[in-house]
């Protein structure tokens, strides 16, 4: 069983890719930075379990559809075993702001459906990284340790709370990943 503290759980756009206000709606759109990718199978050969949570709005608002979505998520697959890591679980909020749901973050659906993927009793004391606040609150709201990233809007996140106090900051995930890793 994976225990908590060996699983680190991705926030994707502006993380593991690059963001755009203008929505990521297409394969060709997502752009994954290279230095992610290998800082994930970094993490796997660390011995940390990898999991995905992400807002994915761009579906209820129809600027794109989940088999699109799918494709992403293929991609982004491929690229990590191909260097020979492994991405536990994605799990996506398709909702919009207004549908109520229990899974767009801040709220912690998301990250309860990976714990119940895989089958653990608690996210205490797991890593939340994101670059937006409600990545962070949704992590917290389950005893995530909070870890937030200046790529993608990390830095408009920083500059608009600056109340941050038990969030470690890096300028990305790669840098995230070296320090995790010598903490063992
Ligand atoms: O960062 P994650 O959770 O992986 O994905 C974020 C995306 O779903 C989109 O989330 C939207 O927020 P709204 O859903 O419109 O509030 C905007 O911030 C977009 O720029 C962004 O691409
Ligand atoms: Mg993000
Ligand atoms: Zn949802």
């Amino acid at each position: 069983m994976i225990s908590a503290n060996q699983l680190v759980i991705l926030d994707r756009d502006g993380v593991i890719n690059h963001d755009s206000d203008a929505y990521i709606k297409s394969l060709e759109e997502w752009i994954p930075y290279p230095s992610a990718i290998d800082a994930i199978v970094q993490l796997n050969k660390a011995g940390y379990s990898v999991a995905i949570a992400t807002n994915q709005s761009g579906i209820a608002r129809g600027y794109y559809d989940e088999a699109t979505l799918h494709s992403m998520h293929e991609r982004l697959t491929e690229l990590v075993e191909a260097k020979g890591g492994r991405i536990a679980h994605i799990a996506y909020c398709p909702h919009g702001p207004d549908d109520q749901c229990a899974c767009r973050k801040p709220l912690p659906g998301l990250l309860l459906q990976i714990q119940q993927q895989l089958a653990m009793e608690s996210l205490a004391g797991s890593w939340m990284v994101g670059d937006s606040l409600r990545d962070l609150e949704a992590g917290e709201s389950v005893g995530c340790h909070s870890v937030l990233v200046r790529t993608g809007k990390g830095e408009q996140t920083l500059a608009k709370h600056t109340n941050l106090e038990s969030t470690l900051i890096f300028p990305d995930l790669a840098a995230f990943t070296d320090w995790l890793c010598q903490q063992q």
